[in-house]
């Protein structure tokens, strides 16, 4: 069982079921019985899996963070987010450099589905900006989009709430910023998260679940450093302490 607090931090910890198949994800959430985190569905579980497990999550009380990214013309991404809409997800995401009017058209996805069914809730609408396993090198030189990672991530922030996205997927380095220019209510959603001396993997830029947190982040995503420990229970257990001591820290600095 968890303590209140720690019930409302982990609200705020998706946990990325990066799995091949649903009978893998049952495992882990079976080993987090009882702590009402986000659980995040990706390409890899639901190219598998499908709307069936993302039912199955709902079914289970779970709120659910549907990652496909899409990144599409405009008309394909309205009917990607219709279905998506109607699956009862809570969160989807698509790409930011997609531009302002494929975001529009995701926005006007969900507003159609909503209109065909009112017994639906309209999930929240996501933009990821620069992938957290990118650099600043990577963006400059191989991609070609010159400046910095977080002016461009910033960028690409202010286009979604122009678009009318509820908020963005970016590293919790950029966090703040992203507050600071869209506004306190636009939702920070962080990967890259790490907690100290544990691999960064594949990710660039990375912080830990208390600086996340004490950084302005309204969500960190967490795969492996749950999913690839030998004790994933203990593992989120010591992740929501350490997103606690964050919170802690960012409400003593304030006052
Ligand atoms: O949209 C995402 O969730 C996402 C965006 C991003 O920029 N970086 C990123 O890592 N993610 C996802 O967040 C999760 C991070 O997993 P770990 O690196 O294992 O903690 C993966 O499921 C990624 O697909």
């Amino acid at each position: 069982m968890t303590s209140i607090s720690t019930s409302q931090m982990a609200r705020r910890l998706m946990v990325a079921l990066d799995y091949p198949d649903a009978e893998a994800a049952r495992g882990l959430i079976r080993q987090l019985e009882g702590i009402p985190c986000y659980m995040k569905v990706g390409m890899q579980l639901y190219y598998q899996a499908g709307p069936e497990f993302v039912r199955e999550l709902k079914s289970l009380g779970y709120s659910v963070f549907l990652d496909l990214k899409m990144h599409d013309i405009p008309n394909t991404v309205k009917g990607g987010a219709n279905s998506i809409a109607k699956l009862g997800v809570d969160m989807f995401n698509v790409h930011a450099a997609g531009g302002v009017k494929m975001m529009e058209s995701a926005i006007q996805g969900v507003e159609e589905a909503l209109a065909s069914d009112a017994s639906l809730n309209r999930p929240l609408v996501i933009a990821v900006t620069q992938l957290t396993s990118t650099d600043q090198e990577t963006m400059n030189g191989e991609i070609g989009i010159p400046g910095s990672v977080e002016k461009t991530v910033v960028r690409y922030a202010k286009l979604a709430a122009g678009a009318g996205l509820d908020g963005v997927v970016a590293s919790p380095l950029e966090a703040e910023k992203i507050k600071a220019a869209c506004g306190n209510g636009f939702r920070t959603v962080t990967p890259g998260i790490r907690p100290a001396g544990s691999a960064a993997d594949d990710q660039s830029r990375t912080k830990t679940p208390g600086q996340a947190i004490a950084g302005g982040s309204d969500y960190i995503v967490v795969g492996r450093p749950i999913t690839a420990s030998a004790d994933p229970r203990e593992a989120a257990q010591r992740i929501l302490e350490e997103m606690g001591q964050g919170r802690n820290a960012a409400e003593a600095d304030r006052t």
